[in-house]
């Protein structure tokens, strides 16, 4: 039947059903009344288009098909993997476990890092669950619209705050959970079809994004205070209620909501923050490595961690925890006084005052007096330089997203002292990093032992011998921790289930076999890296009476393997009493 503009037409499909069909989705056009009719509402972003806003980006993509430099086609790669997703599950994940150190930097970062910037832009079809504060009083509907008669456990959730290093980015938030859920099926071996991803969206602070007419989520001001607490609680009690044994993991919050809502559910419930912990974990298996080819202790260490956001004060936690609890001899205070820590107005010390500390960094804050003889910045803030002149650090920990911040002078500052420096410029993606493996390299004669957030290529030492250079994200320990946590149905994560993991992980390193070699092993272990880290998690859950199961530690191994999803087809026989 021909369409003329304002045809009706009568239709028994619904939600994935209608979303599917060639002939009658609309995408991100189906009206409010359209969604809430055919069950569509929490199934996609907040704004409605119209088809001649739609016809605008696609005529977007359909150029940047075409595009030839290196960024664009990697994009178009992950558009590329992305529909394979959405079209077979198995031979997505088969293709990329094939492929797993050439195509993580496609699906992750550094390339989603820009799909995530162009989300609104590069939209196509809607995966996952958007629920709006607008909306909060339809959140059960909507939530219960995706789970119902599915076992859950794994959600995933971002909203969107501080997404890897490129700020707020709103709704993009989805496809930084997305990709986070997608890495857990891929190195850990959770069954996609039970985990599930999704935006809150509480609107954006990004006035690009604002002024935006193709953004797809709520253009509005971000909410923060009260009404912002009461609707991610809504969500955790929701999650809690229905999927009580799921692990709840938190992504890319800005840091203030990231430490307060972890510290508000970490002892009732199974909620992991990844930038906090996940960061904390895989950076201390990264320098316990250092340490074994230094052949020194982490509690001899000086630390200079540059950043103190969620990333940064994870790391510090982590490795004061580690110090106190690996080396039972130093105390909390000992320990404390070995980080030092820098961000935006310099050194953290006494006088810059409540407005300027930060919540979280109190055991961190230097004395004035202690430093009285450093010179200052025009602000009276102590810079990176000075520190490290005066604090002679043996490792340097950057997540700052301030490209090249850990200049010539700093790195040579660190050398002139330390004959191995620990440089790790760990922000994200690759083109915020503080200082390039090769210039880290360069100014260090090839002594420095350096790791980064993103993947780098090898570089050259003086006497012409290729190093490894480490990728230090936490996606090489977050899923491994996680499955651990759900196969052992713990009730929480502990901290020291997590440096249980991270032990595992540092006891992998080839720079423990080989001192040349590279300090964290690489991506394309990860499965296989991770099936340690579960079991070593579930483990210790067992250990600490966290865990709810009726086996023990010995059986954890058994346990893990036999739960882990893998890319195989099997044979299918039609039954039309079947359960899937
Ligand atoms: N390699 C990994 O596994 C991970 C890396 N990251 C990366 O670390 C970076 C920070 O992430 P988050 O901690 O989540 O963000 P965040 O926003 O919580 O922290 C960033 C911190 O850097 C500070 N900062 C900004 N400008 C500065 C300057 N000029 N000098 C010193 N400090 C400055 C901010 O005040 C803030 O405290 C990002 O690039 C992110 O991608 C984060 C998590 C994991
Ligand atoms: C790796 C990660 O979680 C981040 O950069 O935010
Ligand atoms: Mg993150």
């Amino acid at each position: 039947m021909p369409t003329k503009p304002d045809a009706e037409f009568r239709i028994a499909l619904r939600e994935s059903g209608i979303l599917t069909s060639p002939r009658f989705n609309k995408g991100s056009a189906f009206t409010r009344e359209e969604r809430a009719a055919f069950g569509l509402t929490g199934r996609l972003p907040q704004r409605v288009n119209t088809l001649e806003e739609q016809c605008e980006r696609a005529y977007e993509q359909y150029q940047d098909a075409g595009a030839k430099d290196l960024a664009r086609s990697r994009l178009m790669q992950n558009k590329f993997l992305d529909s394979l997703k959405q079209q077979n599950w198995v031979l997505y994940y088969g293709l990329i476990k094939e492929h797993l150190g050439e195509m993580i930097p496609v699906i992750y970062t550094p390339t989603e890092a820009d799909a995530i910037a162009q989300y609104s832009h590069l939209f196509r079809k809607s995966d996952g669950l958007f629920l709006c504060i607008d909306r909060a009083d339809s959140m059960e509907k909507e939530y219960l619209a995706q789970t119902s008669g599915r076992e859950i456990s794994l959600v995933v959730c971002s909203d969107g705050g501080a997404i890897l290093g490129i700020g707020d980015q709103g709704a993009g938030a989805i496809r930084i959970s997305e990709a986070k859920a997608a890495l857990y099926t891929l190195i850990a071996g959770f069954d996609p079809s039970r985990t599930l991803f999704v935006d809150l969206d509480v609107g954006t602070d990004n006035e690009k994004l604002l002024k935006d007419p193709l953004y797809m989520g709520w253009a509005e001001k971000r909410v923060e205070g009260e009404r912002y607490d009461e609707f991610v609680d809504k969500f955790v009690q929701l999650v809690r209620k229905h999927h009580p044994h799921c692990l709840l993991h938190f992504e890319d919050f800005g840091v203030a909501n990231a430490h307060r809502i972890l510290d508000r559910y970490r002892e009732h419930h199974a909620v992991f923050n990844d930038d906090i912990q996940g960061t904390g974990a895989v950076t201390l298996a990264c320098i316990m490595a250092a340490v074994g080819v230094t052949k020194t202790k982490l509690s001899e260490q000086r630390y200079v961690i540059f950043g103190a956001g969620s990333a940064g004060l994870g790391i510090v936690a982590q490795l004061r925890d580690a110090i106190t609890t690996i080396d039972s001899d130093v105390s909390k205070e000992d320990a404390n006084s070995k980080f030092y820590l820098v961000d935006r107005y310099g050194l953290l010390k006494e006088s810059l005052g409540s407005d300027k500390l930060r919540e979280g960094t109190e055991d961190f804050v230097q004395a004035d007096k202690e430093w009285e003889d450093v010179s200052t910045n025009e602000d009276g803030g102590i810079d990176l330089l000075e520190v490290v002149k005066k604090v002679k650090p043996t490792v340097l920990v950057g997540c700052s997203t301030q490209a090249g911040a850990f200049t010539e002078e700093v790195v040579k500052a660190m050398y002139a002292e330390c004959e191995r420096p620990i440089i790790l410029p760990l922000s994200n993606p690759s083109k915020l990093v503080e200082v390039s493996p090769e210039d880290a390299n360069k100014w260090t004669e090839g002594n420095a032992l350096i790791a980064t957030g993103s993947p780098f290529p090898p570089v050259k030492k003086p006497n012409g011998e290729e190093y490894i250079v480490a990728e230090c994200n936490n996606a090489l320990i977050y899923p491994g921790l996680g499955f651990g946590a759900m196969v052992a149905m713990s009730r929480t994560v502990t901290d020291t289930m997590i440096i249980a993991g991270a032990r595992k992980l540092a006891s992998l390193a080839p720079a423990l076999e080989d001192p040349h070699g590279a300090l964290l092993p690489p991506f394309e272990n990860a499965f296989k890296i991770n099936t340690e880290v579960a079991i070593a998690v579930a483990q210790q859950a067992i250990e600490e009476g966290k865990a709810r199961v009726d086996w023990s530690k010995e059986d954890a191994e058994d346990k893990v393997e036999s739960c882990q999803w893998q890319p195989f087809y099997g044979t299918y026989v039609y039954d039309e009493a079947g359960d899937t």
